[in-house]
């Protein structure tokens, strides 16, 4: 029996984000053999998330949703953060260290309100606030509009009920960790592509903290981890922060990483793909991967990225 909490767990309070934490909790028990008062979870309000109205890459990017958990691991109030790593930027502090990734779940999109991107009616308006899901689909669908739509997946659905959008794309791995799996179409992976880290749970900690990093690295899953560093190094030899179209997939093949990547205009006219396939600890390859793709990118995809508009 535990009476005192082991490892203190930060979360944002979203309702996927406290699944999310649920789910580490649970790995950490069956990992340990603890009972469930060994994991305490702590609530932490983000910016992100207090601030509703504005689209995230106007007011500050995907910081928003991890600065306050980076001060109360720096302070000490907790022992570890839980980050949908889709949300988690690539220039993080030194001081903390990605001690875990949790196996990775569907890296699909699901389309809400049509049954086919085909099917969507002409001239309709589609709900995102994420530049890779409005070029990706203006490139295939350039007669439809793509309007501003934030917030949390609940809500993000009464808006699309409510009649702000015609149809909206969720990630098939929030909606299943909340228990809506049933709704909506699922795009194929290979057909749609996904954000890069789409569908991974990472918990960071303290580098200087041990005894966290030790009791994370029971649930650390190998072939994820790999994925998610490959795809966050693709990233940031991209120089994309959330203002980037980038989609990336990664498919693990024993020791090998296949990893297709695009990057568009944000109009979506222009797309540019490339692929590699790697050793799963070659950190080179998918910086080489993006550095081909900037250089076969025109003026209008060039500019969206090293740091341009
Ligand atoms: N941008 C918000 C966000 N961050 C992570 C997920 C889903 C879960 C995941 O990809 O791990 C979502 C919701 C969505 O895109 O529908």
């Amino acid at each position: 029996m535990v009476d005192t909490p082991l490892i203190r767990l930060g979360t944002r309070q979203s309702p996927l984000a406290m699944a999310q934490a649920h789910e580490t909790r649970a790995r950490l028990c069956a990992a340990h053999g603890w009972d469930e008062a060994a994991v305490e979870l702590v609530q932490v309000i983000a910016s992100g998330d207090r601030i509703q109205d504005r689209p995230l890459a106007e007011i500050g990017g995907k910081a928003l949703w991890t600065r306050e958990l980076d001060i109360w691991l720096a302070e000490g109030r907790i022992d570890a953060a839980v980050h949908s790593m889709k949300d988690v930027e690539t220039l993080r502090p030194e001081t903390l260290t990605i001690a875990a990734i949790l196996p990775r779940a569907d890296k699909a999109d699901v389309l809400l309100g049509a049954a086919s991107l085909d099917a969507i009616p002409e001239s309709a308006r589609v709900g995102t606030s994420a530049p890779r899901r409005a070029a990706q689909l203006l490139h295939r669908r350039p007669d439809l509009q793509v309007v501003g739509i934030r917030g949390n997946v609940a809500t993000r659905m009464a808006k699309l009920e409510g009649g702000e959008a015609d149809a909206t794309f969720l990630a098939a791995a929030g909606l299943q960790r909340l228990g809506e799996e049933q709704v909506g179409t699922r795009l194929e992976p290979e057909d749609w592509l996904p954000a890069p880290a789409q569908a991974a749970i990472g918990i960071e900690c303290r580098t200087d903290n041990a005894q966290a990093r030790d009791y994370l690295a029971a649930i650390d899953n190998g072939p994820s981890h790999a994925e998610i560093l490959a795809e966050r190094r693709l990233l940031e030899g991209l120089g994309g922060g959330c203002s980037s179209p980038i989609a990336a997939l990664t498919t693990t093949e024993g020791d090998t990483l296949v990893l297709r990547a695009a990057i568009f205009s944000a109009d979506g006219r222009e797309r540019i793909e490339d692929s590699a396939s790697f050793a799963s600890d070659d950190a080179d390859a998918p910086r080489e991967l993006a550095a081909r793709l900037l250089g076969r990118a025109p003026p209008p995809v060039r500019a969206l990225f090293e740091g341009g508009a």
